[in-house]
């Protein structure tokens, strides 16, 4: 299987100071990563990079078997789900749950005729359906609990059946039922067999769901371990990107984590 991701030695500066530092990352079809690291350790930095929202200073970035700065980016971006805060800010809170995600089609399609809606409608209301939202596919965005929120950014972020999965912080903000629901969700969809290649950053290993493959921790834009999830995320590993002693517990998949 060819990657679908590869940064080669791939550095971001700004104002003197690499916020990405050196790094080289593949990230295969078949792989779900998590992406750990402190504040300010350059993972939203990855993931732009990653969605070619940003250039890096200098390396190469292969996304989809095209390199970076060789390809047009706007033939690339319908093949890649994005879901984030900042994503999320463009949505118009008075949007029905439905149109938000129903337009992530208008935007790859780029046309509007009768064929196209209907075919559209029915997915958007499948994939509601997946992401547990089928009972407010009428709703206005902004009258939605920020777990229901997550999920429709998610739910919009799929429904162009991406090749590749960016989640920037999904959980973040939850209350732990909205977390462990979403959680599961994305363990299911990551084990389902009709997942993409997914790259989850996250702030906290309780947000790691079952069925993620890999890992990759930073450090002051570095990469402190990447690989598979059961060597690349441990206690040692966290200690030496949090900069501080961390113990880390796994149990049927998941993971929690403790400073001592
Ligand atoms: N345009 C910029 N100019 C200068 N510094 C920047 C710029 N963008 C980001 N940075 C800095 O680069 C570092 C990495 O930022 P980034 O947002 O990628 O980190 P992060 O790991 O996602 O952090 P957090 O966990 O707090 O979201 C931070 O120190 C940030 O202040």
């Amino acid at each position: 299987m060819s990657s679908v991701l590869q940064l080669n030695d791939v550095s971001v500066v700004r104002n003197g100071r690499a916020i990405v530092d050196s790094v080289s990352w593949t990230v295969e079809g078949d792989q779900r990563w998590v992406v750990l690291g402190p504040n300010g350790a350059g993972k939203t930095t990855i993931l732009q990079v990653a969605s070619t929202l940003m250039h890096p200073s200098s390396g190469k970035v292969e996304i989809l078997d095209s390199e970076l700065g060789k390809v047009d980016v706007f033939e690339l971006r319908p093949r890649i789900g994005i879901a984030s805060t900042a994503m999320a800010r463009r949505v118009p809170f008075d949007e029905t749950v439905l149109n938000v995600v129903m337009t992530a089609a208008y935007s790859v399609t780029g046309r509007w005729n009768e064929d196209y809606e209907d075919i559209d409608e029915k997915r958007a209301r499948r994939v509601l359906a997946e992401w547990h939202l089928d009972g407010l596919a009428e709703r206005r965005f902004g009258t939605l609990s920020d777990g229901e929120q997550k999920r429709v950014q998610i739910a919009r972020s799929v429904m162009t059946d991406p090749e590749l999965l960016l989640l920037d912080e999904p959980a973040a903000s939850l209350d732990l039922g909205a977390r462990e629901e979403l959680v599961k969700l994305l363990g299911g969809y990551a084990q389902s067999g009709e997942s993409p290649a997914i790259v989850m950053v996250t702030h906290h290993v309780e947000e790691v769901p079952v069925g993620f493959t890999h890992a990759l921790l930073l450090n002051d834009g570095k990469v402190v371990a990447s690989g598979p999830i059961a060597e690349a995320l441990t206690s040692d590993t966290l200690t030496e990107a949090f900069g501080l002693p961390i113990e880390l517990s796994e149990s049927d998949g998941r993971y929690s984590a403790r400073a001592h």
